[in-house]
């Protein structure tokens, strides 16, 4: 049989300058760069297992485990293949089908979806809508509260730390109080936080956290992040009976080759760019201030931002779009041309873009570039 081409090659990161939040917490060091290329191959952690993933001594992953629990403060921790590997393990350890968790209203669909696969029905705390989509504290603790109240038990509370559509950064600490109040075990989900700004799972009082690897940990795809308060171990963490050293909820072994090489390797760069928080929520501030000096853009979400993932609207990117010959796809081209990409082809009436881990020459060079653009084309 002979192969299709596949087209395996990958210029975007190199050449441009990419603006998809998808892809900027996940972009390699050096170091882990080095790593992907010893340990691509298959099983490659496992050549001095004895018979635990997470009690590797060679490449050291229980250090690294411990490092990491450290990192993010919390008690046990464990990686698995993403976020939404971390949110069904813990759903589907500690709920039963049937069972009711509340959500935020601004939760990833995989949060979703992992509650589906569970089995479990879902109560939305609603968002503030437009402009700002916040998840306000109150609004989910008397949402909580009304819940126990209408159902008897609820068996998890979900808050996604860092939204994907609008960036906005929740309030952990007080999440976290108000559901140890009310006795409903808490899950914060960290995807778009942990690797970018610091975490203290035990300090805001969390019961469960995720995170992901290939999201914001400068780790190669697809790793998650899973951490627990320690009473929750037995539960999340149990043997199987019959393999008697294998986490069943870890169907023995999770990452097992480049994907935890990758986040082992960037760890330490990811320690200290964590340092650099304030700075990049400064950057993205100003960014986003450049960008609605033009006229028919406006940041949607909590202003100012407190991430660097951001969503503009942008009436007048759409109204040139309505005259130009290329339609929709004039943004996307226009921005190739000058090296830049990330924004969806043909998308124009709004976009979302993150700038993080760029120079500030960068971020300027990408909002002119924006100004110019609508300079060139609006009536
Ligand atoms: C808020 C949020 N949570 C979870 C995920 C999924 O992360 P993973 O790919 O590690 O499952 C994403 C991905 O976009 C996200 O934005």
């Amino acid at each position: 049989m002979e192969c299709n081409d596949y087209n395996i090659t990958r210029d975007l990161e190199r050449k441009n300058l990419n603006l998809n939040p998808l892809q900027r917490g996940g972009v390699l060091p050096r170091e882990a760069r080095e790593a992907l290329h010893d340990f691509g191959d298959g099983y490659s952690v496992c050549d001095y297992c004895s018979g635990r993933l997470d009690e590797i001594a060679k490449p050291s992953i229980s250090g690294f485990l411990e490092d990491l629990s450290k990192f993010i403060k919390v008690d046990d921790v464990r990686t698995t293949h993403g976020a939404r590997e971390s949110k069904f393990i813990v759903m589907h350890s500690i709920c039963e089908p049937g069972d009711i968790i509340v959500v935020d209203g601004n939760a990833h669909y995989t949060t979703h979806l992992a509650a589906e696969r569970a089995g479990l029905e879902i109560i939305e705390v609603p968002n503030s809508e437009y402009p700002e989509f916040r998840v306000d504290m109150d609004v989910y603790e008397e949402t909580l509260k009304n819940s126990i109240d209408e159902y008897g038990e609820i068996k998890l509370a979900v808050l996604t730390h860092v939204d994907g559509d609008y960036g906005n950064l929740t309030d952990a600490k007080s999440f976290g109080n108000f559901c140890n109040k009310l006795n409903v075990p808490s899950l914060l989900n960290c995807a778009y936080s942990m690797g970018r700004l610091p975490i203290d799972v035990n300090g805001w009082n969390i019961d469960f956290v995720v995170g992901s690897g290939h999201k914001s940990m400068a780790a190669s795809g697809p790793i998650g992040v899973l951490g627990m308060k320690h009473e929750w171990a037995e539960t999340l963490l149990k043997r199987s009976p019959r393999h008697t050293k294998k986490e069943v909820e870890m169907l023995g072994c999770t990452s097992r080759g480049a994907p935890i090489a990758t986040l082992m390797a960037s760890l330490p760069h990811v320690v200290n760019r964590v340092k650099n928080w304030n700075e990049e929520v400064e950057l993205s501030r100003s960014f986003v201030a450049n960008l609605e000096e033009i006229e028919g853009i406006t940041q949607l979400g909590i202003k100012p931002t407190n991430h660097d993932l951001v969503r503009f609207d942008t009436p007048i990117l759409h109204e040139i779009s309505k005259i130009h010959p290329r339609k929709g796809f004039f943004l996307y081209e226009e921005l190739k041309s000058r090296n830049i990409v990330g924004i969806k082809r043909g998308q124009t009436e709004w976009f979302k873009c993150s700038t993080y881990g760029m120079s500030k020459n960068q971020r300027d060079y990408i909002a002119d570039s924006f100004k110019e653009i609508v300079e060139k084309f609006a009536k």
